[in-house]
């Protein structure tokens, strides 16, 4: 579902991103480790078209990203770190203007258990987003992606500064989108949450992705210490 192959990325003649190889297949998720400045936002802004590639291709469902064009972008959602939606409208109505907006018109009663599939208590579907904590916003950016029957959905950071519930209830949640065979693809810090929700694991250094495990070949200290010896 999400491919890159030989994807490289230089600005100016910095190597922000150096030969990237690598596959998300329908229910996989893989989590991206990795130092600052490693490389991991800049492989997530290419699969979304946000920026061109130096050399190299990035493909989602077999089609070759291109920068400003909408064919690839039907297929996959982004939930950043803090997902940014309308503040003074509800959840209900951010996502139906955002599922419509993606070409998708929903009854309201599919949105509301949009909604509370991704874990948000039916009585905040009528609230502004506005009054919305951190958690709560991923779950709307995460009900807009299944409104909007997105294949492929890209997350950058989501876990940092969640609470240990709200880390929990987005665990459960990432797992059941690769259970539903969405293809996932996670930059992350936290490698406790990268075993518990991952299938695969890639650690990247200095715009190089140098190890790919699989997540249930790995526990979490032996991670770490692949971590820290990688980096
Ligand atoms: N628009 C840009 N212009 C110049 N350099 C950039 C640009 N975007 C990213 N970089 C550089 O590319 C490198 C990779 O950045 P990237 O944001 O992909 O890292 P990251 O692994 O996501 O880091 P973090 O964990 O801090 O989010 C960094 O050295 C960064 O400074």
């Amino acid at each position: 579902m999400l491919q890159a192959i030989s994807l490289s990325k230089e600005y100016n003649s910095f190597k922000a991103l150096q030969n990237l190889d690598l596959e998300v297949k329908p229910g996989e998720v893989f989590c991206l480790l990795g130092q600052n400045g490693a490389g991991k936002t800049t492989t997530i802004n290419l699969f979304l078209g946000f920026t061109a590639p130096t050399s190299g291709r990035a493909l989602v469902n077999g089609r070759e990203v291109v920068p400003g064009a909408v064919t690839t972008r039907r297929d996959i959602a982004y939930i950043p770190e803090v997902v940014m939606l309308y503040g003074q409208m509800t959840a209900m109505e951010n996502l139906d203007y955002f599922s419509r907006l993606a070409g998708v018109t929903c009854h309201k009663d599919e949105l509301a258990a949009f909604l509370s599939q991704c874990g948000l208590q039916a009585d905040a579907h009528h609230r502004p987003l506005g009054g919305f904590s951190k958690g709560m916003r991923q779950k709307v950016g995460i009900a807009i992606a299944l409104a909007k029957n997105a294949k492929a959905i890209l997350m950058d950071e989501p876990t940092s500064g969640l609470d240990p519930r709200a880390t929990d209830e987005f665990t459960t949640l990432v797992l059941q989108l690769g259970k539903q065979g969405k293809s996932v693809l996670m930059a992350t810090h936290d490698i406790f949450n990268a075993v518990t929700l991952g299938t695969h694991i890639g650690i990247m250094r200095q715009g190089q992705l140098v190890y790919t495990v699989k997540a249930a070949d790995i526990n979490a200290n032996d991670l770490q210490q692949l971590y820290l010896q990688t980096i």
